[in-house]
């Protein structure tokens, strides 16, 4: 069906996540921010719809960028559409991001899901309709009783636990934190955890992303004495021969890149220099669900797991129709917040866990998620 139009509605809503200097999420008292939603309609009237920050889909992007390469086209024709998008950056003077084609590319797999009403998992050829979740909790604070020492981050993973999650990812301290980075702080609140959860639930860290690389291997060894299954991002994913390096002096597995720009093509790289053990990849990191899937089955080829940055819809499509990926992560979590509460502009959670653990992919069409459409209108800011 033709694309006639691309529309992109701003709401506010309510949350009680902030953002510090370093953009590290932390919760706080309940604010308002905008968020957008990008529909792209065809001319029989469907639609499909993602949510974005609504910079990422301003004016300037969507009309000097977007509409000129979609309206008119097949909307079936993702592949071509996204290789248009993508080619067109060099050329945008950095106006057109990974983040704007992530959008529209979710935009545009939902849009066929829900004509066919069908679930994005299952038009990619699904893998499973439930997955395993970890628990991956915000970064470090100096809240009383948040996550300011190792025994909180220890009592949080044992709530985790009887949550049902049978994986957790601690996001250690990093600035703006007064007395952080600190790696003997990070093995303690890993040795805290450890001890809170046993040895049989899965543990992971996230760390500073800017530790050098014996701070790093520092760090590694540490885990390897406390059985965490991967290390990730303890530094600046520019260097990948930082990361071959660590690599080749660690046994624990290393995960990467999350941040690192350059899509599937810089992934493929990665995996080529030894740089990773896992490789990662993540919708909104890549530019779409069609390169977060292209990233997974690159990954596959070379007998390798790849896991999945981020919560949200379009992230547990992709772990869905994937064999080679363990866990759908599920955050970030903190113990001031109650993450099943969702959004205020959706009906239903787009990630549900039973008791077991497990995450359910919604049986809705498309991505899935239960827009809350009077929502938006009452909240609608342009
Ligand atoms: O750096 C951060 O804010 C967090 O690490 C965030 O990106 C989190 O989503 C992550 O890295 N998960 O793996
Ligand atoms: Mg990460």
């Amino acid at each position: 069906m033709i694309i006639s139009d691309v529309i992109v509605r701003r709401f506010r809503t309510t949350t009680r996540r902030h953002s510090d200097s370093a953009g590290h999420a932390h919760p706080g008292p309940p604010h308002q921010v905008e968020q957008a939603i990008l529909t792209i309609r065809t001319e029989d009237g469907h639609e499909g719809h993602s949510f974005t920050a609504p910079e990422i889909v301003r004016p300037h992007v969507i009309d000097k960028f977007v509409k000129k390469v979609l309206i008119g086209q097949d909307h079936r024709d993702r592949e071509r559409l996204w290789q248009d998008l993508a080619h067109w950056q060099r050329g945008s003077a950095a106006q057109l991001t990974d983040r704007t084609l992530a959008v529209v590319d979710c935009a545009l797999w939902d849009l066929a899901g829900r004509m066919l009403d069908t679930p994005v998992h299952k038009l990619i050829g699904a893998y499973r309709d439930k997955v395993l979740a970890y628990g991956s909790i915000m970064c470090g604070d100096e809240l009383e009783g948040g996550l300011a020492t190792p025994e909180d981050y220890g009592r949080f993973a044992e709530t985790l636990v009887k949550r049902g999650y049978k994986g957790i990812k601690l996001h250690t301290w990093m600035p703006p934190v007064s007395w952080a980075p600190d790696v003997k702080m990070d093995l303690k609140a890993c040795a805290a955890v450890r001890e809170a959860v046993g040895p049989d639930i899965r543990l992971m860290i996230d760390a500073f992303h800017w530790y050098s690389r014996t701070d790093a291997l520092d760090l590694g060894r540490g885990l390897e004495k406390l059985g965490f299954d991967w290390i990730e991002e303890p530094m600046d994913e520019q260097s990948m021969s930082s990361y071959k390096w660590l690599a080749d002096n660690l046994d624990i597995p290393v995960v990467g890149p999350e941040s690192a720009s350059g899509k599937h093509w810089h992934r493929a790289e990665w995996v080529k220099a030894g740089a990773c053990d896992i490789l990662r990849t993540g919708v909104n990191d890549v530019g779409g669900i069609t390169p977060a899937l292209k990233t997974m089955r690159m990954a596959e080829c070379f007998g390798m797991e790849c896991e999945v940055h981020g919560n949200t819809a379009m992230n547990l499509h992709v772990v869905a129709a994937s064999k080679n990926c363990r866990w759908y992560e599920r955050g970030l979590l903190h113990p001031f917040l109650e993450y099943d509460d969702g959004h205020d502009y959706l009906k239903s959670l787009s990630d549900p866990m039973d008791a077991d653990g497990f995450v359910h992919v919604p049986d809705r069409p498309g991505l899935g998620e239960d827009i809350d459409f009077d929502f938006i209108e009452n909240n609608r800011v342009g």
